[in-house]
């Protein structure tokens, strides 16, 4: 009797995941397990805890409904507050687990730990399988360490790559070995986060790979897809750009997935260049994982992947500022206050504030990319550490680095200051510094 430990992280769906059919295939029982990093000390060094209301609400809910989908299976998701290396061993040795199983990650600590546990575990068996990417390592073109340094280069290495076509909904799963542990106490919705207002944007961001499935239908049910390359930047609109975002990052729905329900649409209702950047955005997300699957670590160095460090430091004081949206740039105060009330922030919001971090207030780009892993209720560790280093100038940017003529933008993308007004962007103080480094009040 085989007994195996499916890993579950970011791959929270039954729908076209290949790693888990493998472990339904291989072995005769299975632990289903899950372990929630709320507690202990927090891995990052830049003072913000990894999560935030929003972003634990939409990860809460996607646990819920992963775990109803298992017990309508006959299988239990075991949801632990332990460290992975403290729950691993402990289910290994009590079970006689002999095969353990995940999708691959990006993340450089969630590999370390699989590491860790390959190499003092070294009769056992250990398979990882992609089902976060459009492909599989073995189908780049080129060896990760030759990843190619730009996103125009890594495209036209892989866009003309067939992708392979998606697994159905998994429907049968070995059973549960006898007398599991029972989960961790965990925190409900309801308890951790406030309600949510009818009316915000983040009413429709529910967590779970249903409600995933429904919001990839509804969206190519309507004619967004054909008008996306021009409404994209948008600030504040839901149907202005995909938002599949939150449900790709914790994997409650497959990027494969939106590729086949793409071509669905090319067929039965049109294909333009709208469409065609919808998978332009996808390569990005796409060149972004492989980025950090090839730079490992360097991923959170200051200099990134670049031989010499940015000319910023850390000012708590501005750092605070930016964080509330009190800085002398409505737009930037308007896009943080829409981050810190909803978990969301547009595309080019993103941008925006990520420009005035580094290049307005001077700061050292890792304390806003944590920021935004602590917020973001799509935030995945590559695409967020990656587009970070690229408007920082450490990162895969030919151009050395993105400033943006934030008044400039403003008149492009909020000329009438409706999307400022709305979220209270005129209500700062017009001040970056008033204390100094030794906290003395500096003097107009
Ligand atoms: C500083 C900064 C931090 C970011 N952090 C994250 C993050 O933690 N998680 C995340 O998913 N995206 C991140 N992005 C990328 C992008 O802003 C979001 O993917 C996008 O805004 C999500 O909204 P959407 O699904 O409507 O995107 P759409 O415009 O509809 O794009 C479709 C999909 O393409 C992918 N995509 C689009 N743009 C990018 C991009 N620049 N990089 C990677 N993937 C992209 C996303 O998966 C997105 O869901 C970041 C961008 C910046 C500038």
């Amino acid at each position: 009797m085989i007994t195996g430990l499916y890993l579950f992280q970011n791959d929270l769906r039954l729908d076209d995941n290949p790693a888990l059919k493998l472990a339904c295939e291989e072995v005769d029982q299975l632990i289903c397990l899950y372990c929630l990093p709320i507690q202990g000390p927090n891995r990052l060094p830049y003072t913000v805890s990894q999560f935030g209301e929003h972003r634990m609400r939409f990860l809460l809910q996607s646990l819920d409904a992963l775990k109803q989908s298992l017990a309508n299976k006959g299988q239990e998701l075991v949801i632990t507050l332990l460290h992975p290396l403290d729950a691993i061993p402990t289910l290994i040795s009590r079970y006689n687990v002999t095969a353990l199983y995940r999708s691959q990650h990006a993340g450089y600590n969630e590999n370390r730990i699989w590491s860790y546990l390959e190499t003092h575990y070294p009769f056992l068996t250990f398979t990882t399988t992609s089902s976060h990417t459009l492909f599989e390592t073995s189908e780049l073109p080129f060896a990760l360490s030759d990843l190619p340094t730009t996103f125009s280069q890594f495209r036209k290495h892989i866009e003309k790559h067939p992708i392979q076509s998606c697994l159905p909904s998994i429907t049968a799963l070995p059973q549960p070995p006898k007398a599991l542990p029972v989960c961790a106490e965990l925190p409900t919705v309801t308890t951790i986060t406030p309600p949510v207002s009818p009316n915000s944007i983040h009413h429709n961001f529910m967590g779970g790979e249903s409600k995933a499935l429904q919001h990839l239908e509804h969206y190519f049910a309507t004619q967004a897809p054909s008008h996306y390359k021009e409404t994209r930047n948008a600030l504040d609109d839901w149907q202005s750009s995909t938002k599949f975002s939150p449900w790709l990052a914790l994997g409650c729905l497959s990027p494969r997935r939106i590729i086949e329900r793409l071509q669905r649409y090319h067929q039965e209702v049109e294909q333009n260049s709208s469409t065609e950047w919808i998978l332009f955005e996808l390569l990005w997300r796409e060149y972004f994982q492989w980025y950090a699957h090839s730079h490992q670590g360097k991923l959170f160095l200051f200099q990134g992947i670049k031989s010499c460090s940015p000319n910023t430091s850390f000012y708590a004081e501005r750092y605070q500022r930016w964080c509330a949206g009190n800085t002398p740039f409505p737009i930037v105060n308007a896009c943080m206050k829409q981050l810190n009330q909803t978990g969301y922030m547009s595309n080019r919001g993103r941008q925006l504030v990520a420009s005035c971090f580094v290049h307005e207030l001077n700061l050292d780009w890792r304390y806003g990319a944590a920021y935004f892993e602590q917020h973001l209720l799509d935030y995945d560790v590559a695409s967020n550490w990656g587009n970070w280093q690229y408007l920082a100038g450490v990162g895969a940017d030919p151009r050395g680095h993105r400033k943006f003529d934030l008044a400039k933008q403003t008149t492009i993308y909020d000329p009438d200051h409706h999307f400022i007004r709305k979220w209270k962007g005129n209500e700062h103080d017009g001040k970056i510094d008033t204390v100094d480094a030794a906290d003395w009040p500096i003097r107009d």
